[in-house]
C-alpha cells in the first residue's frame, strides 16, 4: 500500500520540522489530557537506556494505534521516537526544573556521552522500529556557563537538559554518529522505515 502521509504521535516541534525537511507530509496523532504519557516514559530499575529507549518507543506506538482506532481516523503509517542521553549507564531523561538541569549539565561537562533514539513506525498490523547511537563529546562547562544556559530556558524539554541545534552545540566537540538523531530524529534510519511502511521518499 502506498501512503501518501504519516500519523506523527509526537509533541516535538523538531521531530515535525525534520519530516517536513525532509519531504513527508504528517498529521498530527496527539494524546488527549485523559492519557498519561508521562508514565510511559517511566525508567525501570537497571534498565539499560538502548532497552529504554526501545521498550518506550514501543509504548508509544501501541498507544498511538489506540489512538487512531478510538477516534476512528483513516489508516495510514504512524511514527514515534524516543530520545535519551545516556552517561555510561545512567539514563538522563528530560530535566523536572533548573536543579536537576544544573546537576545534569555538570554531569555531561568535559565528557562523552551517547544520545539514543529509537525510532518506531507502524504500517498495518506490522511495525518497524530503528535505533540511532551518536556519541558527543562536551568541553568542560563553567558554572557561569550552565547558569546562563539554564536562565535561557533551553534546557527544558529536552533530554540530558541540552539541545545541540541551539547554543549548547557550541559545547560539542566531537559528534559521532547522526546529528538529526541527537534533535531527536535520525533522519537517514526515519527514510528507511517510511519507505518499509509503504511511503515515498
Ligand atoms: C539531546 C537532545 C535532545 N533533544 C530533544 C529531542 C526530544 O524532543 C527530547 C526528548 O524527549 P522525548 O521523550 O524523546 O520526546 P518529547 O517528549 O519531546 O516528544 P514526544 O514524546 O511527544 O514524542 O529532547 C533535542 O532537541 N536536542 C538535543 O540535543
Amino acid at each position: 500500500m502506498i501512503a501518501s502521509f504519516v500519523y506523527l504521535a509526537s509533541a516535538s516541534p523538531r521531530r515535525k520540522d525534520l519530516l517536513k525537511q525532509m519531504g513527508v507530509t504528517t498529521r498530527p496523532l496527539l494524546a488527549d489530557k485523559r492519557e498519561n504519557v508521562e508514565q510511559l516514559e517511566e525508567v525501570r530499575r537497571g534498565e539499560l537506556p538502548r532497552d529504554y529507549v526501545l521498550r518506550v518507543a514501543k509504548l508509544k506506538l501501541d498507544a498511538a494505534r489506540r489512538r487512531l482506532q478510538a477516534r476512528g481516523l483513516p489508516p495510514a503509517p504512524i511514527l514515534v521516537a524516543d530520545t535519551t542521553v545516556a552517561l555510561g549507564r545512567r539514563i538522563l531523561g528530560k530535566p523536572d526544573g533548573p536543579d536537576e538541569a544544573r546537576a545534569m549539565l555538570g554531569a555531561l561537562s568535559g565528557r562523552s556521552h551517547r544520545v539514543l533514539t529509537a525510532v518506531a513506525v507502524s504500517a498495518g498490523v506490522q511495525s518497524f522500529v530503528e535505533l540511532s547511537v551518536t556519541r558527543v563529546e562536551f568541553v568542560p562547562l563553567s558554572a557561569s556557563m550552565i547558569d546562563a544556559y539554564i536562565d535561557g530556558g533551553e534546557c527544558f524539554g529536552k533530554a540530558g537538559a541540552y539541545g545541540i541545534q541551539g547554543r549548547a552545540g557550541t559545547w560539542a566537540r566531537r559528534v559521532v554518529g547522526s546529528h538529526t538523531g541527537v534533535m531527536g530524529l535520525p533522519v537517514f534510519e526515519t527514510a528507511t522505515l517510511l519507505r518499509r511502511a509503504g511511503l515515498r521518499i
